[in-house]
């Protein structure tokens, strides 16, 4: 069999989960590719990787072809810390503007579409940019930024005049509910090809999370140094982030689907398929 191909979002919020991995406690043997969400999202589905953290909303578009890995996800209960709109104007007053669009995102273009269309009640423009908070202030009235650009950009108008608003926050503020950014997935086919592998990289993750829940203090030392952010934001970003996929995360996220499906954002709403849950043992 060929080596397992695993994908890992190249931000700092995969951290925590790849702890066990990444500080040789857990020993997975795979070839590693760390990407952008969109770039990841891309290769998965052209079957160059075989387990990837996946944006949610393109599990909802592929939901057919894939198994999520039970209780992996990068998600919030309310605060994100890496997911912002930033701009001059109030959310409110952006009705008839230019909003800028990151294109490494799918999951919160996706978010920010609901959120300003069904419960802000704005209609905008999007245009889609690169990562760069100046160059998209420039050209749009408002910038979404991810990950830690988004976490940059935060540290680095933590004082200026611009609304920095956090789209997890504002999703539990409108709906109650915690939202799920990216999910783990398998490729359908390679799953049924191989299940014992899929049990064992399922385990070894779980337990790579789990040892890396309990070691904030070590990462936020290390993201304060390889990002140059203060040391408590970074802390207070990984405890603000949740890992798991429990049922109130599936709430959370279905619906978000629901929402999306009737934006007409998705075709289908999708069933989660969730791996070792009757659906493919027998
Ligand atoms: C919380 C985050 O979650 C993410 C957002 C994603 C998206 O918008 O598609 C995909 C993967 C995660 O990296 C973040 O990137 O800041």
């Amino acid at each position: 069999m060929e080596k397992l191909q695993l994908g890992i979002v190249e931000y700092i919020n995969c951290w925590p989960v790849h702890y066990g991995v990444d500080y040789k406690k857990i020993d997975i043997n795979a070839d590693i590719t760390a990407g952008p969400p969109a770039e990841l999202n891309e290769m998965f589905l052209r079957g160059e990787i075989d387990i990837t953290p996946i944006s949610a909303i393109e599990y909802a578009r592929n939901f057919d072809d894939c198994y999520i890995l039970p209780d992996l996800a990068i998600a919030s209960d309310g605060p994100v810390g890496s997911l912002f709109l930033f701009s001059e104007l109030e959310i409110e007053e952006l009705n008839g503007k230019v909003v800028a669009l990151p294109k490494d995102s799918r999951t919160t273009v996706a978010l920010l579409k609901i959120l300003l269309k069904r419960y802000y009640q704005v209609d905008v423009e999007y245009i889609t940019c690169e990562q760069d908070l100046d160059h998209m202030l420039d050209v749009a009235d408002a910038a979404l930024l991810i990950g830690d650009p988004a976490l940059d950009g935060y540290v680095e108008n933590l004082n200026s005049n611009l609304n920095i608003t956090d789209l997890g926050r504002a999703w539990k503020g409108f709906t109650g509910l915690k939202m799920v950014y990216a999910i783990w997935v398998i490729r359908k086919e390679f799953a049924e090809k191989n299940p014992e592998l899929v049990d064992e990289i399922s385990d070894k993750l779980l337990k790579s999370k789990k040892l890396g829940l309990q070691e904030f203090e070590l990462l936020a030392d290390r993201a304060a140094k390889e990002m140059d952010i203060p040391r408590e934001i970074a802390l207070r970003y990984f405890e603000s982030l949740r890992y798991d996929f429990n049922e109130s995360y599936q709430e959370g996220v279905m619906k978000y689907f629901t929402d999306a499906y009737e934006l007409e954002l998705v075709e289908e709403k999708p069933e989660l398929n969730i791996w070792g849950e009757g659906n493919e043992r027998g």
